[in-house]
């Protein structure tokens, strides 16, 4: 054929041992713009086709010394001459000589006597095929090192599910393609002779959606090759109107990684079991279905009681370790009949974060179900847990919320649930208790007095009153304890009782507590320099103000700042906070002695009432809880109480206060019992300063006007 460059369309060699002929077929060419190599017999042909490559040769078929189909035989033989197009010019009617002619390798042939204005038409014509031949050959080898250099396994099948073709790809060197059937196996085969049924089904299905749309579709598909299970993917491509080709991978190790990414997604990794995420879901399907079917179900809210203080006094370790039984415990113990109508039941369990936990139980017949459920989980935590040989008990709170009646949306009721469990922690912890309406509007006035809270101290919202405590053997005010309050805005005084326990939820308590202390030793600096008396103040501390590790330097800072001395000021502690973590308690109570301050103990007789361990903890007064103090002088059990309470302190050099003291006789009482102080609405109700100090200025201190 002729170069790109050249303007002829092509080299034609024609051999013809006529010259006539020869001369009229190139000049036939020659109008189509072809140019022409003469040979005069086979021989000739053979070696000018050897020696110029000609695009096509015209090979007439009788000729001298070598014939035109040995010459056609022998061109065809030489590797370049394969693919050359030769057109013998056979004798008019023929037969013979034009099947001779294509048994010999022949393209075409033209019978005599020659069409010549059509000769070089049908030259072009056969070049044309031939190129085409030559390019669609190319093409073909081209695909075919592609699907071979693939891995994928290729085939192709008819519109009636029969393989037409199956190249095995290599998809794992030395062991052949793990996707790949043996090709006998597949080759004519229909589909569901090689795949089992539900395959075959779904292969022949997408197969003629292929065909209808023309779009590409893909299959996954799971088979056990080898001893296990593969995953495999199949891509169909329609390769015309009846015909699809298929390629097939194995994407085992894709749907590994993808069971990774979504376990990682939906897995609390802790414990294993579902996460928020997934539990929401979860919880979307339930919704769904139970309004489709008219069904109802419940979540129930888990939280473990003082999971924080195991975390603070055992370590994160075990705390980790005490989720992952309790997860566990979990699982036994809603499994049985709880989630009844479900296939899945793994879900239905959640850990939120931290020590919360979420179940829900669909199809409820009855609200006493859930109640049951709860039952059994409390009693399931409250079995004590073995934990790297600590024993640890825990309690659990839960809320319950329920579909229809407390909400149709997710969101409100997992956050009803939650909001039934906090009612259940702040009715004494180990509860359980279903959402009610009212619960929102009780969190709601929480909510709000918080906020008022968090902006009492700034607009200076709180102020002290101050109830004096009374020396037994002289009758004479030897000290006070500062009591807070807050004039709420629109609600009027609000009782510490009320704020102190949000205070100490909030953390708030740290800045509040703070300033009760800055302004009680301020006060008693003023005394000191109105009266010229030493008055003891005697502060409260809660436990969360005990556990501030700069405690200390805020005392510290407090006394400086006033000038007072530290021996006049005492700090009032609960039992509860002196027990809580004891090497932590020691640090801390070093601390404060090492300043000078006195420390008392409030509520004796309340908590745990040891002797034993007070002794420990150097403090001294102890304060006998008007609980005790209030039946006198009729309660003789509570007499009595109080008496020995009196004598063990005594045996313990500590001082001894009693408190809530209200009436002449209950004062005589404890007098006749050795009490030391004495405290309570009889001797002088919480007052403010300008009262106390009004006792103070009188030559003999008396005790105080009552006081709002
Ligand atoms: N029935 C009766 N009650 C009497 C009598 N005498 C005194 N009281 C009341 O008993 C409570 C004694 O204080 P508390 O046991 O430390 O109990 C205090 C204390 O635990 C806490 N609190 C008060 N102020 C503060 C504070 O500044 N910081 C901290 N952390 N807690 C405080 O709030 C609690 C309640 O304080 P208040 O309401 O002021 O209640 C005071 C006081 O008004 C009496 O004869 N009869």
């Amino acid at each position: 054929m002729a170069s790109p460059n050249s303007t002829k369309r092509g080299v034609v060699l024609v051999a013809d041992d006529d010259p006539v002929m020869r001369l009229l077929m190139l000049e036939m060419l020659g109008q189509v713009g072809l140019d022409g190599i003469e040979a005069e017999d086979g021989a000739q042909a053979v070696a000018y086709f050897q020696s110029m490559s000609p695009d096509l040769i015209l090979l007439d078929v009788e000729m001298p010394n070598m014939d035109g189909f040995s010459a056609c035989r022998e061109i065809r033989r030489i590797e370049t001459g394969a693919p050359v197009p030769i057109i013998m010019v056979t004798g008019g009617d023929d037969i013979e000589a034009v099947t001779n002619a294509y048994e010999v390798g022949a393209t075409d042939f033209v019978s005599k006597p020659i069409n010549w204005p059509i000769l070089g038409h049908r030259v072009l014509y056969v070049l044309r095929a031939s190129d085409a031949i030559v390019r669609l050959r190319a093409a073909d080898a081209h695909n075919r090192a592609v699907l071979a250099a693939i891995p994928d396994t290729f085939f192709r099948l008819n519109r009636d599910g029969f393989y037409l073709d199956y190249e095995p790809g290599h998809e794992r060197p030395g062991h052949g393609n793990i996707s790949a059937f043996p090709m006998e196996a597949c080759i004519g085969k229909h589909v569901t002779e090689v795949f089992p049924r539900d395959i075959a089904e779904r292969l022949v299905e997408q197969m003629r959606a292929v065909l209808d749309t023309q779009h590409i579709r893909s299959v996954d598909y799971e088979l056990v090759r080898f001893g296990a299970v593969h995953h495999f993917e199949a891509r169909l491509v329609a390769t015309g109107a009846s015909e699809v080709l298929g390629l097939v991978r194995d994407i085992s190790e894709r749907k590994r990684t993808e069971e990774q990414i979504r376990r990682l997604a939906y897995c609390d990794s802790l414990t294993g079991i579902p996460n928020r995420q997934a539990f929401l879901e979860t919880l979307e399907r339930e919704l769904h279905r139970s309004k489709t079917g008219n069904k109802k179900f419940a979540v129930l809210f888990m939280d473990l009681d003082a999971f924080k203080r195991i975390n603070d006094t055992l370590g994160h370790n075990v705390g980790d370790s005490l989720l992952k039984v309790v997860s566990e415990r979990l699982r036994e113990t809603i499994r049985p009949s709880d989630l009844v109508a479900r296939g899945d039941q793994s879900h239905n369990l959640a850990r939120l974060g931290g020590d919360e936990f979420t179940i829900l139980i669909p199809d409820l017949e009855r609200v006493d179900h859930a109640l049951n459920v709860a039952q059994r989980v409390k009693e399931a935590m409250r079995r004590p847990f073995l934990i790297d040989g600590n024993e640890i008990f825990v309690t659990a709170s839960i809320g319950i919320s329920l579909f229809p009646e407390d909400g149709d949306d997710c969101d409100s009721l997992l956050k009803f649930a939650d909001t039934a469990m906090y009612h259940a922690k702040n009715c004494g912890k180990n509860n359980a208790k279903l959402y009610s309406s009212s619960l929102t509007m009780q969190i709601m006035s929480h909510v709000k007095l918080e906020v008022g809270l968090r902006k009492a101290l700034k607009n200076q919202e709180l102020y002290l009153l101050y109830q004096p405590q009374i020396e037994v053997r002289t009758g004479e005010i030897v000290g006070v304890e500062a009591l807070v309050r807050w004039r709420h805005p629109e609600r009027g005084i609000v009782s510490p009782t009320e704020f102190i326990p949000l205070a100490e939820e909030t953390g708030l308590i740290v800045p509040i507590g703070e300033w009760v202390l800055r302004t009680a030793c301020n006060q008693a600096m003023a005394w000191h320099r109105i009266a010229r008396r030493s008055l003891r103040m005697a502060v409260n501390l809660s436990a969360k103000q005990f556990k501030d590790e700069n405690l200390s330097q805020i005392v510290i800072s407090a006394l400086h700042d006033t000038g007072l001395d530290p021996k006049m000021l005492e700090l009032e502690l609960t039992e509860g906070t002196l027990m809580d973590d004891a090497r932590a308690t020691m640090a801390t109570l070093e601390q404060l002695r090492a300043i000078g301050v006195y420390l008392s103990i409030d509520d004796f007789g309340t908590g745990y009432s040891s002797m034993n361990y007070l002794k420990r903890f150097d403090v001294r007064a102890l304060k006998i809880d008007k609980s005790f103090i209030c039946g006198l002088p009729q309660d003789t059990e509570n007499a009595a109480i109080t008496r020995a309470i009196i004598a063990m302190a005594h045996g313990l050099k500590m001082v001894v206060v009693a408190e809530g003291v209200e009436t002449d006789e209950q004062l005589l009482m404890l007098q006749e019992y050795g009490c030391d102080m004495v405290q309570g609405f009889y001797l002088g109700h919480p007052s403010p300063h300008e009262a106390i100090t009004q006792i103070l200025l009188q030559p003999c201190a008396a005790a105080p006007a009552p006081a709002k």
